[in-house]
């Protein structure tokens, strides 16, 4: 069966640093609990994991933010601890807690036992990928993403979220061996998984990294970055005639940023905390950059989001090529007015149009 015919291609051509009318956005997190049709369908659903694990449903919340908003870019709705789920690690999401695995990562045994699943595991994902293609219509494309490496490591080994990394950091200084396996056998998964989902029909996708930046300088390149690079290298790049771009996003990875470059990446997602102008120069254009407003900057009313967004834009500096994507640093918070979100589109693609070359 062909796909319809992608009506906006704005954001896959500034990945690919080709001339773009506009600057355009999407949203970290855009289908989430600030939208009170997601909450909707997720009580609908009964947890956020039978959310994830139907494809109508996933369809359904994937497509809200774009219903509501000038968004040009869909992210298929799942979550990157969908693979240590598939190893078998039993993942749950308990209420007003966050992710919890009911088998980590503890022992030599377990580490040993650790294999890559197969990917029919998975397949609900690659059906909700099919399935929002199709519902997308072409008119915006779809995003697929998996966790890095490292990243899903740290809630395999940790069993939830953590905020000293005690467990994951304790193998790694007394156990490097063990946990080079563990990454070994991710980055292996990662890289299938992601593939699986460009088959499917993602149209780019994105590696989250959300804590490499956790990392001691030199520990982040031997376990954080050179597994982002396998999975990176084993990517399809070119699929039902066109570029399939490669983000990758290390939160607080800024002061490695021309390391993250140079790992076969088409884009750099960026926190909050670097200046888009010096991050060009350090990496003289040879990679696009997405973000990243501070996702609080959306609490503070109108003309700050405006003047923000501006900002973030100034910083980015003339815009030849394409080479830029706007987001956040992170992820949009819970509590943001669902109107903030209308207020930044607006500035995002009215603003830009003076900054670019491409025809409209
Ligand atoms: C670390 C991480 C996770 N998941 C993800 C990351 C990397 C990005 C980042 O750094 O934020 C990635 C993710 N998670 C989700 C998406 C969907 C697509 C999108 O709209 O961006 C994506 C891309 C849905 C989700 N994943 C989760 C929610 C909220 C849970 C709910 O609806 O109950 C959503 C919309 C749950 C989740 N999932 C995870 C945590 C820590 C939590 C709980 C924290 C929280 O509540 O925000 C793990």
């Amino acid at each position: 069966m062909s796909l319809p015919t992608l009506k906006n291609d704005v954001f896959l051509r500034a990945l690919m640093r080709e001339p773009v009318p506009y600057t355009p956005l999407w949203l970290m997190r855009q289908a989430g609990r600030y939208l009170p049709e997601y909450n909707q369908t997720r009580a609908r659903a009964g947890s956020f994991m039978a959310l994830a694990q139907n494809p109508e449903l996933a369809c359904e919340v994937t497509l809200q933010p774009l219903q509501r908003f000038d968004l040009d870019a869909a992210i298929l709705f799942s979550d990157i601890l969908t693979v240590p789920h598939a190893m078998g690690l039993g993942l749950d999401f308990l209420e007003g807690e966050g992710p919890r695995f009911a088998r980590p990562l503890r022992t030599e045994g377990d580490v040993e036992k650790l294999a890559v699943p197969d990917m029919s595991r998975l397949q609900y994902v690659f059906d909700a990928v099919a399935l929002i293609r199709r519902e997308l219509a072409g008119k915006a494309p779809l995003i697929g993403f998996a966790g890095s490496p490292w990243t899903i490591g740290c809630y395999m080994v940790e069993g939830q979220g953590s905020d000293d990394y005690r467990l994951i950091k304790g193998m790694l200084y007394s156990r490097p061996d063990l946990l080079h396996r563990v990454l070994e056998i991710n980055a292996q998964a990662t890289t299938l998984y992601l593939n699986a989902q460009i088959d499917a029909g993602a149209q780019a996708v994105m590696v989250f990294d959300s804590w490499g930046g956790v990392l001691a300088d030199g520990l982040f390149q031997e376990f954080s970055l050179a597994y982002t690079r396998k999975v990176v290298q084993g990517l399809t790049r070119w699929h039902d005639g066109r570029a399939v771009p490669v983000i990758v996003f290390t939160k607080g990875g800024g002061q490695w940023l021309e390391e993250i470059a140079a790992c076969g990446c088409d884009a750099v997602g960026l926190d909050w905390t670097v200046n888009l102008g010096r991050a060009r120069q350090r990496t003289a254009d040879s990679v696009a950059f997405q973000g990243n407003l501070d996702p609080m900057a959306l609490f503070g009313g109108e003309s700050a989001i405006r003047a923000q967004a501006r900002r973030v834009m100034d910083d980015f500096g003339p815009v030849q090529q394409g080479g830029h994507v706007f987001n956040l640093g992170h992820g949009i918070s819970r509590y943001t007015p669902p109107e903030a979100v209308s207020i930044l589109t607006d500035e995002v693609h009215r603003y830009s149009v003076s900054k670019h070359s491409a025809p409209l």
